[in-house]
C-alpha cells in the first residue's frame, strides 16, 4: 500500500479542524435540538401523546451527544439496526485498533476529523430512528427549505438564461456553446453555487439573492485550478464520435440541496440540451448530512417547488426536469457509501457495486468540500502533490471536482503556490474565498 499522510484532525489545537470540533458542531447539535423543540406541536398534532415523548427521547439520546463530545469521551458503537450499522461499527473498531497502537484515544478530538464529523451525522440519524414515530423527520429539512425560498431571485434568473439559451442553443457555434458551458459551470463551482454549504454558517441562512451570472467576471481570479477545458474536451469529443444509438453519461455526485443543487440541475439541463451528454445520474444522501446535503427528498420537493413556481421559464424548467426523469434521461441513484466515514479510494473494497457503477461514466462531477476531503481521503497532503496521486488508486472514469474551499487541504497546486497564499492570508483555505475545477483523467 502507498504511504499516506496522517489524517486533519482536532489534535491540531488551533487547526479548521479543531475549530469545527469544539465549536461548529456543538452549535449545530444545539440547533438539531431547538428544532425538535419547535416542532413539538407537530408532532402532537400527527401523533398524540407517542409524538412527544418520542420527541423527549429523540431530544435526550441528542444531548447525550452532546455531552459525550464536549467532554470527549471515547467514541461508542452505533445500536441501533439500519441498513450500515455494522459497516460502521468495523470501521470504529478499525479506527480504535489504530489508535491503540499510538495512544489510544478514539475520541473526538484525537480521531480523524473526517470521521468525527461523519459519526457526529450518523448519531444524529440515530438518535431519530431510534424515536418512533417521528423517525422520519429530517431535522434539516427547513434550513435546505429556507436556502431555496430565499434564493428565488437568483433561481428565476439562471432558469430564465437556459430557457433562452435552449431556444437558440441550435444556432450557437463551437466556440459559443463552450463560452455558454464555462458560464454554467462557474455558476454551479462552489464558489457560488456551494455557498449554500449549511453546515459552515452553522445552519444560518447563506441564500443567493443576486444574479449570479452578472458576478461571474469578478470572481474568476479566485479560482485557483481551472480545467473547464479538459471538461469541454471530453464532452465535445464524445458528441463528435458517438454512435447514433450509444450514451454519454455524466454522473454529478451532488452536494448541498437548495440553490445549489438547482445549479445543479440547471447544468444537467444544458448537458443534455446541447448533447454533450445523453444520460445524467445524481447521487444524493440516502439520510439528512452536513446540514444542507441532498437526499432523495429534497431532490424531488425542489424539483416540485421550481415546476409550481408562478414564474413561466422557472415552471418550464421544472416541467422540463421531470419529464427528463420519465424518460430516464435523468436518474437519480442512493447508496449507502456516501454517508460512511471512509475516504473514496476505499470504494472498490467497501462498495464494489457503486464502483462498477461508476466506471460506466464518462465523466464524473464530484460537488463541494466534503467530497474533495473524501477524495483525497482528508490528509495533510503537500500543496504540490499531483491530485492523481492523492486520489490514492481511486480512478473509476474521468472526474473533477468542483468546490470552494472549507478544509484545510489542497493539492496539484504550483510549487509555492500555497505556502504564499498561507503566508499572506492564513485562512485562505477555509473561508470558501477560492475555488477549483480540478480533473483527473486521461488528456
Ligand atoms: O457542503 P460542503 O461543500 O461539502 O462542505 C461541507 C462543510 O463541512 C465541513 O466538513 C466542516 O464542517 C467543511 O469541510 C465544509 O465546510
Ligand atoms: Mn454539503
Amino acid at each position: 500500500m502507498a504511504v499516506v499522510p496522517a489524517s486533519l484532525s482536532g489534535q491540531d489545537v488551533g487547526s479548521f479542524a479543531y475549530l469545527t470540533i469544539k465549536d461548529r458542531i456543538p452549535q449545530i447539535l444545539t440547533k438539531v435540538i431547538d428544532t425538535l423543540h419547535r416542532h413539538k406541536s407537530e408532532f402532537f398534532e400527527k401523533h398524540g401523546e407517542e409524538g412527544v415523548e418520542a420527541e423527549k427521547k429523540a431530544i435526550s439520546l441528542l444531548s447525550k451527544l452532546r455531552n459525550e463530545l464536549q467532554t470527549d469521551k471515547p467514541f461508542i458503537p452505533l445500536v441501533e439496526k439500519f441498513v450500515d450499522t455494522d459497516i460502521w461499527n468495523q470501521y470504529l473498531e478499525y479506527q480504535q485498533s489504530l489508535l491503540n497502537e499510538s495512544d489510544g484515544k478514539s475520541r473526538w478530538f484525537y480521531s480523524p476529523w473526517l470521521l468525527v464529523e461523519c459519526y457526529m451525522y450518523r448519531r444524529i440519524h440515530e438518535a431519530i430512528i431510534q424515536s418512533p414515530p417521528i423517525d422520519y423527520f429530517d431535522v434539516f429539512k427547513e434550513s435546505k427549505e429556507q436556502n431555496f425560498y430565499g434564493s428565488q431571485e437568483s433561481i428565476i434568473a439562471l432558469c430564465t438564461h437556459l430557457q433562452q439559451l435552449i431556444r437558440t442553443i441550435e444556432d450557437l457555434d463551437e466556440n459559443q456553446l463552450k463560452d455558454e458551458f464555462f458560464k454554467l459551470l462557474q455558476v454551479n463551482i462552489s464558489l457560488w453555487g456551494n455557498k449554500c454549504d449549511l453546515s459552515l454558517s452553522g445552519g444560518e441562512s447563506s441564500s443567493q439573492n443576486t444574479n449570479v451570472l452578472n458576478s461571474l467576471e469578478d470572481l474568476k481570479p479566485f479560482i485557483l485550478l481551472n480545467d473547464m477545458e479538459h471538461l469541454w474536451s471530453l464532452l465535445s469529443n464524445c458528441k463528435k464520435t458517438r454512435e447514433k444509438a450509444s450514451a454519454t453519461r455524466v454522473y454529478i455526485v451532488l452536494d448541498n440541496s437548495g440553490f445549489e443543487l438547482v445549479t445543479d440541475l440547471i447544468l444537467a439541463d444544458f448537458l443534455l440540451s446541447s448533447e454533450l451528454a445523453t444520460e445524467v445520474h445524481f447521487y444524493g444522501k440516502t439520510i439528512p448530512w452536513f446540514v444542507s446535503d441532498t437526499t432523495i427528498h429534497d431532490f424531488n420537493w425542489l424539483i416540485e417547488q421550481v415546476k409550481h413556481s408562478n414564474h413561466k421559464w422557472m415552471s418550464k424548467c421544472g416541467a422540463d426536469w421531470e419529464e427528463y426523469i420519465k424518460m430516464g434521461k435523468w436518474v437519480y441513484h442512493n447508496h449507502i457509501f456516501w454517508t460512511l466515514p471512509h475516504e473514496y479510494c476505499a470504494m472498490p473494497q467497501v462498495a464494489p457495486d457503486l464502483y462498477a457503477e461508476l466506471q460506466k461514466a464518462h465523466l464524473i462531477l464530484f460537488k463541494g468540500d466534503l467530497n474533495y476531503r473524501k477524495l483525497t481521503g482528508d490528509r495533510k497532503w503537500e500543496f504540490s502533490v499531483p491530485f492523481h496521486q492523492a486520489l490514492n488508486g481511486f480512478h473509476p472514469a474521468p472526474l473533477c471536482t468542483i468546490r470552494t474551499l472549507k478544509a484545510e487541504i489542497q493539492v496539484g497546486l504550483q510549487p509555492g503556490q500555497g505556502e504564499q497564499l498561507l503566508a499572506s492570508e492564513p485562512s485562505w483555505w477555509t473561508t470558501g474565498k477560492y475555488g477549483i475545477f480540478q480533473y483527473d483523467g486521461p488528456l
